[in-house]
């Protein structure tokens, strides 16, 4: 498996975190030297862990991974509707995209089978949960403040904001119980649960700053 290979941002535990092969450099000579994608190690439903562990694919331990995948893709997602707007807060969703890949590397090396190696090139501070209430206040005082529940909406990159924060709140049911057994990092949690207020506060800028209007719920007579 390519789960140990760097990339960029992130030790591993995300299949993202695979490096990126680009097409021309397919040719015969290369093609014996370039790790191919597929190991065929997964086929019979069992996946490694960044500590070696084999356990089957339905483990908690993936099902988190690839709830924090997801999460990533779909801030991707909405990273591109809001770069089509001209919205200058993409760098964030890029950094958060890489500290998911940190949330990753943690999750996919469970405590009890990890070596002090392991825990040091896996480990996640509190850093990018101080940073996610810094960017959270500073939208919070140019926003209206809340009368109502609103409704996912205001335009696309609002849409996918709010969507992104559904998928985040899955991640963060998936990680609670690998957080609560002592196999993750408690700032992994906490991230997360901070993250999604990010995304609910970030939709809601987004969405002032297109001039578009929230939905707010109206209760049916
Ligand atoms: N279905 C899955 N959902 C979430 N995480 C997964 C899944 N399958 C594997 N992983 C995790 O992502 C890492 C990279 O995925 P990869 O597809 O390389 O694993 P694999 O299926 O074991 O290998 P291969 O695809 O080469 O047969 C794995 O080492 C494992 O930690």
């Amino acid at each position: 498996s390519l789960v140990r290979a760097a990339s960029r941002c992130g030790e591993g535990g995300l299949s993202g975190v695979r490096p990126v092969f680009p097409h021309n450099s397919y040719s015969t000579e290369e093609d014996k030297k370039v790790p191919k994608i597929y190991t065929k190690t997964g086929d019979k439903g069992f996946s490694s862990t960044f500590t070696g562990e084999r356990r089957p694919k339905e483990d908690h331990i993936f099902e988190a991974l690839g709830n924090t995948d997801e999460l990533s893709s779909a801030i991707g997602l909405a990273r591109e509707f809001c770069l089509d707007k001209g919205h200058t807060f993409t760098d964030q969703l890029d950094k958060i995209q890489c500290i998911l890949q940190d949330v990753g590397s943690n999750i996919a090396t469970p405590r009890s089978s990890a070596r002090e190696s392991h825990m040091k090139r896996t480990n996640f501070t509190a850093q990018p949960i101080t940073d996610l209430e810094t960017w959270i206040d500073s939208f919070t005082k140019e926003l209206p403040p809340l009368t109502n529940f609103i409704l996912p909406s205001g335009g696309k990159s609002s849409a996918t904001l709010h969507l992104a924060r559904t998928v985040c709140r899955r991640a963060e049911r998936s990680v609670a119980p690998i957080v609560r057994s002592g196999e993750a990092d408690p700032n992994v949690a906490k991230f997360l649960n901070r993250l999604s207020d990010y995304l609910f506060t970030l939709a809601r800028y987004a969405s002032m700053k297109e001039g578009n209007e929230e939905k707010i719920y109206k209760r049916s007579e």
